[in-house]
């Protein structure tokens, strides 16, 4: 069963010098239920515009969106908002916390928002999962930046949503921190069998996954099961060194040297 599905996704924007960009070039693949996907690619290959898209955060030009067995584009924006809501959570680099309200207060808003009641079974769950159950009455600007991360991702999962997308969620902590993060995601998918589908730089990151997406102008260039860490590395900087391709600096590369526990 598919739990996210996109095909001949097409996106193009229109750029200042009234030239087109084509960030995505009709992509087709199929997100399993109960997996984890790590998205790769150089730096303006199109990877958080397919997340964009494939979330419902933005309309594509050409090409269909489907969560479960919905189709997004015959969704009126009422009830895709409701859709996010329900069977969609974010996870982005900057965290995205409110900082005048309390950590329980953060996790609950997407149900207050969407005027659910919030199933308190599940909930404690989750806030143990994240290991936060000490800091729920603080306000974000009290804790580290792993733990900022981690109310993000309870945020995401309190409406247990099917699918989780998450963009660079790692790229602004330290190496260990970002280890706790991509464990906790591992273990939401092993555990409750959501779907996590991830947009990284890190090859390490994207180890955690079970399978790697690498996208190069607006097209999937490589699809595969994990490989580890250091094979990641290896296709990211073949493709640094195709012409026209950008380079290794431009992509984020770090040298990989470890593998994720799974
Ligand atoms: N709102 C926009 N208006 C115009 N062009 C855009 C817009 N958003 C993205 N693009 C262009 O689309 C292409 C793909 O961008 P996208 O952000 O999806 O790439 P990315 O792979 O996520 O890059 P990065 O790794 O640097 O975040 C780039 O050429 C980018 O400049």
């Amino acid at each position: 069963m598919s739990a996210v599905r996109v095909q001949g996704l097409t996106r193009i924007y229109p750029a200042s010098d009234g030239e087109q960009v084509r960030a995505l070039a009709g992509v087709d693949a199929d997100f399993a239920a109960g997996t984890f996907t790590a998205i790769m690619g150089p730096s303006g290959s199109g990877k958080s515009t397919l997340l964009q898209a494939a979330a419902g955060l933005d309309r594509p030009t050409e090409g269909s969106v489907w969560i479960g067995g919905t189709e997004l584009s015959r969704l009126s924006e009422t009830q895709l908002t409701k859709l996010r809501r329900g069977r969609i959570g974010f996870v982005f680099q900057a965290f995205n916390l409110i900082g005048a309200l309390t950590v329980e207060e953060n996790i609950v808003l997407p149900l207050r928002l969407a005027g659910t009641l919030p199933d308190r079974a599940w909930l404690r769950q989750v806030i143990e999962r994240v290991g936060l159950g000490d800091r729920l009455r603080h306000r974000p600007s009290a804790l580290s930046g792993g733990q900022q991360q981690r109310v993000a991702i309870a945020r995401a999962l309190a409406s247990r949503p099917e699918v989780i997308f998450c963009d660079e969620p790692t790229g602004a902590l330290d190496t260990g921190t970002a280890a706790e993060v991509l464990t906790l995601l591992r273990g939401v998918v092993n555990e409750h069998g959501q779907t996590v589908i991830m947009v990284t730089h890190d090859p390490v990151a994207a180890s955690y996954a079970d399978r790697v997406m690498v996208l190069a102008d607006g097209r999937i260039v490589h699809d595969m099961p994990q490989p580890g860490a250091d094979r990641i590395a290896e296709h990211l900087a073949a493709l640094g060194r195709r012409p026209h391709a950008a380079t290794p600096s431009a992509m984020g590369l770090s040298v990989a040297t470890a593998g994720a526990p799974r």
